[in-house]
């Protein structure tokens, strides 16, 4: 909250939001203390406007600006987004949470400009940058890339006991809890498969996964004529954050290039599909579309936050969403109030899951 209010005086920013009014009063309590720890008199410094609760978001999303970047965390961002696209801005979108829950929603949205929707996850930042390259008639794929987590080359038995500590334990990327989390089980990339057929309009068949542990090439694109193009830069955020606001353009110096100087390996690998079965699944609810992908996203963010909470073992976190998936009726052509709807009984079942685990456990 400090570090928050600080930020927010040093940029001097028009308006903050928060989800809980509670967190509202702490930031303006903090934002005056630090006013007054810097010495600044009343009518020195601009106070921001701090809005509460759960349509806080959308409604900052909707002030007048250049570009809205989306960096919650969740399909609790899907809201904002739209209410962003639906202001006219443009969205930088690192919540990719909001693609893969309301994905053709959101592209309506666009209204026929597919610019307004600029990447921010680093796979598809490289996947914008190497499409660049060529043609989409000559695109013959799209490959991603991912670091494999920090069990990469575990059997599925070996992952039974692995703590919420040990999964954490990213081994190229400082991220929040929850995409750390997904990294370790594989959802991130199954995510970022759904994210890259919406973004690039790609069919999964033509979208492969590819291990490669040190996280330097972040995606390729193969063309027709047997060549492909990579993007490789060091595992850093300023980077696709900074091109994303800049798009088209690239920012000077957004941050430190390779040194090729050093003797590195590139390598890469095969995903283990039957100890990360989360890719398959991505796929599988991607090409089923309708609702299939928001139920995908919703049961595993309660499965994420069970498994932190120590209520779900890290394995049953992908058999849980499978779980859920196979008990929803997908419903073609959602409208956003059948997406929540949607969401809220994957939620619900996913809980009713996790009791029933919590208490086979403990019988
Ligand atoms: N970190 C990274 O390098 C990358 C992240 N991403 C994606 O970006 C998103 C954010 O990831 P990351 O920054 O790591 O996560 P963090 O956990 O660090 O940050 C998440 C942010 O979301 C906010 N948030 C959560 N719930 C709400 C809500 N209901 N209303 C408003 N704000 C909310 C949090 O606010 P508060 O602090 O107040 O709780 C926090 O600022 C995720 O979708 C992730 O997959 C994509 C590529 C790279
Ligand atoms: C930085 C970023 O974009 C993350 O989504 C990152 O990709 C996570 O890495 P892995 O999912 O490949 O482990
Ligand atoms: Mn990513």
């Amino acid at each position: 909250m400090d570090l928050l209010a600080a930020q927010a005086l040093d940029l001097g920013v028009q308006a903050v939001g928060v989800a809980a009014a509670s967190a509202a009063q702490d930031l303006q309590l903090a934002f005056f203390a630090e006013a007054t720890r810097r010495g600044y008199r009343r009518g020195e410094f601009a106070v921001p406007k701090i809005l509460a609760g759960p349509d806080a978001a959308s409604e900052i999303a909707e002030w007048p600006c250049d570009i809205v970047l989306n960096g919650i965390t969740g399909s609790v961002g899907l809201a904002p987004t739209l209410a962003a696209l639906a202001a006219g801005r443009t969205v930088a979108l690192a919540n990719k949470e909001s693609l893969v829950a309301g994905g053709p929603l959101v592209l309506d949205a666009l209204g026929g400009d597919p610019d307004r929707l600029v990447p921010v996850d680093s796979e598809h930042s490289a996947l914008a940058q190497c499409l660049r390259g060529g043609r989409r008639d000559e695109v013959r794929k799209l490959v991603l890339t991912a670091s494999g987590g920090p069990f990469r080359g575990r059997r599925r038995d070996e992952l039974a006991a692995v703590t919420p500590q040990q999964a954490l334990a990213h081994p190229t990327w400082d991220m929040g809890p929850v995409v750390t989390i997904n990294s370790a089980t594989l959802m991130n990339k199954g995510l970022e498969l759904i994210e890259a057929h919406l973004f690039f309009g790609v069919p999964y068949d033509d979208i492969d996964v590819v291990v490669h542990p040190q996280s330097l090439v972040h995606s390729m694109v193969e063309f027709t004529d047997g060549s492909t193009l990579a993007q490789v830069s060091p595992p850093d955020m300023r980077l696709p954050i900074a091109l994303a606001l800049g798009w088209p353009e690239r920012v000077a110096e957004a941050q430190p290039p390779m040194d090729w100087t050093r003797s590195q390996a590139l390598t890469f690998e095969p995903l283990d599909e039957v100890a990360f079965p989360a890719v398959e699944l991505a796929r599988t609810a991607g090409r089923r579309g309708g609702t299939a992908p928001a139920v995908f996203n919703a049961a595993n963010e309660e499965a994420v936050a069970a498994f932190l909470a120590g209520r779900l073992p890290f394995v049953r976190i992908v058999d849980l969403v499978a779980e859920v998936i196979a008990e929803h009726e997908v419903v073609d052509h959602p409208s956003l109030d059948e997406v929540f709807a949607t969401e809220r009984a994957a939620r619900d079942a996913a809980q009713r899951l996790i009791r029933r685990e919590s208490e086979r456990e403990s019988a």
